[in-house]
């Protein structure tokens, strides 16, 4: 860890946002609301039902604002210094990072293939780093095109490290042609890249099931995606080249899983797949960070790594460090995002600036042993584990009913709470450890999903493994670039980004009311109370569909009633303002993230509804090979119909349409005089 007792300058830089008048635009605002409820609560026995409804939706409102107040407060993002860390850490720790797939027609293999590579080619150590996939569609197609990858990555990754290339993903890399003039050293190395990179997405696009011949394949005969056996492959085991470690033409360890899957057995989606890839990992690098990417992001910042050490290596004064993870935003390279990264930007930040960031399920850097259920308070001042801790997390037995019967997981997880190195990282040597650490039953009465590792309970299993790492007493650190960091995809059309909407309301309902529910422990001192009220704020967001449909058949009922929906005369100042600063904010936001006006409108009127029973629909990716900005910032695909939505059969429009028609009939009732005649003053009350 770096030295902090010297003078060196430190290895990132916290900053803190004062923003005083967006600060007072949000209390304003508030007070707005409240005067708001105020005047209802006044005028409560000259009206109907109808204003006792608003004044309960607008309650709910209130109470969001208030929310988005205190996250919006004060906030926080991190600029680290990789520069600094060559002068100050000498050994770099190593990664284990992780890539989850889970069906090969929704996503696509080259995609995989291009996540992986961005991967494999970070500006980082190769003998420091090791890439697992885990494919929970068994999918021979995907093994393949990895197989292949593991070929292609011996010319992309010193290719990437020689000319010191910026985006690693070959898809985005070769978008920008070479300038056709130029002869030189560079312009070879560059023109036979490209060709093999088009020889490997032909493969991968064109493979068929020739593979059958092959004995490498055997393990996918006879399996389907739901009923198979563990399969465990190493493609490329880190072999120092010649001229010693450091050379450029190192390829960092790759590794192929898949668990086992039976029909009547609970898997956990995306949870129970990293999970397995933790222990496996465990058993053959057991590196001390882990970085989780989706299969459908790849890495656009080839520091990413280095960034993410400053963080980690930093030792605060007179205490330790207690970040336990570093998430990065979630950038897309086409478009539908600009409602998510509007969110993700003040909810990250805002979240940053209390106990930190919420884990947001790719592009996260995650401290090994944090997830092995290891709390603030179990660790001496020099990051050791304290006596008790100790005593009570290396007793064998205790290990044994949390980890299971594996004695080498066990000692992999005992020597990660302890900061030590496996002994040996000949990965080969453990793939019977590793199939048997995959079994659909290993995790039974175990603690594995319960308090360690990826947590089940929900199918959030990314906001849920974060609030139980925040109650902890762990804090995060949220780095923000200029550049994106990390770029992915967005879901094609309208229902397909409804169900996803679906999946995550439903999802962080669920966490309210499990044991991590931020409404639980109230006076517990390890989840801050900032933080928990935007945690609340964040799992309360599925239900807010419910006052707002609500509201928004109000004014058709008014109509038709005759009744009076805002307050009159001069008061109605308060809605007036109320609504048009609210525009105006909204807008003001999507602008300085440099999105157009239509958008936001565009977005505005997308809203989501949903709340049933929600199982992990795997989102369908696009792999658009189109030119699309610089990748300097959000961008929009050069796809003519990229942003527009595809209105089929789903009943996930039906709510909006719904509100929409009921409108539209309430105002050509009203025109045609259809309200009743005999109301009183003040709208409706009978
Ligand atoms: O049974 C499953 C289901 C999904 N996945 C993987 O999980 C990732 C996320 O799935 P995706 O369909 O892309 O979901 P998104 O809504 O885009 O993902 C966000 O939301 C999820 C929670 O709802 C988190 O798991 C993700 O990390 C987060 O990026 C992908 O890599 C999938 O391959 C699996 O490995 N196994
Ligand atoms: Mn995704």
């Amino acid at each position: 860890m770096a030295d902090s007792s010297s003078s060196l300058p430190s290895l990132f830089e916290k900053i803190s946002y004062r923003r005083y008048f967006l600060r007072a635009v949000d209390l304003m605002m508030l007070g707005l609301l409240l005067s708001l409820l105020l005047y209802r609560i006044l005028h409560m026995s000259e009206n109907d039902n109808v204003w006792v409804v608003a004044f309960l939706c607008e309650s709910f409102f209130t109470v969001i604002w208030l929310l988005v107040t205190c996250i919006k407060w004060n906030p926080a993002e991190y600029k680290p210094y990789p520069d600094r860390l060559d002068e100050r850490v000498h050994d770099l720790p190593s990664v284990d990072m992780f890539v989850t797939t889970a069906d090969p027609v929704r996503e696509p293999p080259i995609l995989v293939v291009n996540t992986v590579l961005s991967l494999l080619a970070v500006n980082y150590p190769a003998n420091k780093l090791a890439c697992y996939v885990s494919d929970d569609g068994c999918s021979p197609l995907t093994y393949f095109s990895l197989k292949e990858t593991s070929n292609f990555a011996k010319i992309w990754v010193p290719f990437c490290k020689k000319y010191n290339v910026k985006v690693r993903a070959p898809f985005r890399y070769f978008l920008n042609s070479l300038d056709a003039t130029e002869d030189s050293e560079f312009s070879r190395a560059w023109k036979m890249t490209k060709r093999e990179y088009e020889k490997l997405s032909r493969k991968v696009e064109d493979a068929t099931r020739d593979w059958d011949a092959d004995d490498d394949f055997e393990a996918f005969s006879n399996t389907k995606p739901n009923d198979h056996s563990t399969i465990v492959k190493v493609f490329q085991q880190f072999t120092k080249n010649k001229e010693g470690v450091g050379d450029e033409n190192e390829v960092p360890h790759f590794v192929y899983v898949s668990r086992e899957k039976r029909p009547n057995y609970l898997h956990h989606y995306k949870a129970g797949a990293m999970n397995f890839l933790v222990r496996v990992s465990g058993l053959m690098t057991n590196a001390p960070y882990m970085l989780n990417v989706d299969c459908d992001m790849f890495v656009n910042e080839a520091d990413v790594v280095r960034q993410a050490m400053c963080i980690f290596l930093q030792k605060p004064k007179n205490s330790i460090n207690h970040c336990a993870f570093v998430q990065y935003p979630q950038d897309f390279y086409d478009s539908n995002c600009e409602e998510f990264v509007v969110l993700q930007s003040y909810l990250g930040r805002g979240f940053a600036g209390i106990q930190g960031v919420m884990y947001s399920g790719s592009g996260c850097f995650h401290t090994r042993r944090v997830m092995y259920d290891l709390s603030v308070d179990d660790l001496e001042e020099d990051g050791s584990l304290s006596s008790v801790t100790a005593r009570k997390f290396l007793d064998d037995e205790s290990l044994a009913a949390k980890l299971g019967s594996s004695k080498e997981i066990r000692k992999s997880v005992a020597n990660a709470l302890q900061r030590k190195s496996n002994s040996q990282n000949i990965l080969t040597n453990f793939l019977d450890e590793a199939r048997e650490a995959g079994h659909c039953q290993y995790e039974s009465q175990t603690s594995w999903g319960k308090t360690i590792g990826w947590l089940y309970d929900s199918t959030a299993e990314d906001v849920n493994t974060s609030i139980g790492i925040h109650s902890r007493g762990w804090t995060s650190a949220y780095i923000y670039l200029d550049q994106p960091a990390f770029l992915g995809c967005t879901p094609p059309g309208g229902p397909e980004a409804m169900v996803q909407q679906r999946r995550w309301g439903t999802g962080m309902l669920e966490i309210l009311f499990n044991k991590h529910s931020p409404l639980i422990g109230i006076f517990s001192q390890k989840l801050r109370f900032r933080q928990r009220l935007a945690y609340i704020h964040v799992f309360t967001w599925g239900l807010r569909s419910i006052p707002e449909l609500v509201y928004c058949l109000l004014p058709s009922y008014c109509l038709l009633h005759n009744s009076a929906l805002f307050p009159k005369g001069l008061c109605s100042g308060i809605t007036v303002t109320l609504v048009g600063m609210h525009c105006l904010y909204t807008l003001w936001e999507f602008v300085s993230l440099g999105f157009s006006v239509h958008s936001c409108v565009t977005d505005i009127i997308l809203k989501l509804l949903g709340v049933s029973k929600t199982v992990f629909i795997v989102t369908k990716k696009t792999f658009t090979a189109t030119r699309s900005g610089t990748g300097d910032g959000p961008s929009c695909s050069a796809d003519p119909n990229a942003g527009k939505f595809e209105f089929d059969d789903s009943v996930y429009f039906f709510p909006g349409t719904f509100i929409v028609l009921v409108n539209l009939a309430a105002i050509a009732g009203f025109s045609v005089g259809l309200q009743p005649v005999s109301h009183i003053y003040g709208g409706g009350g009978k």
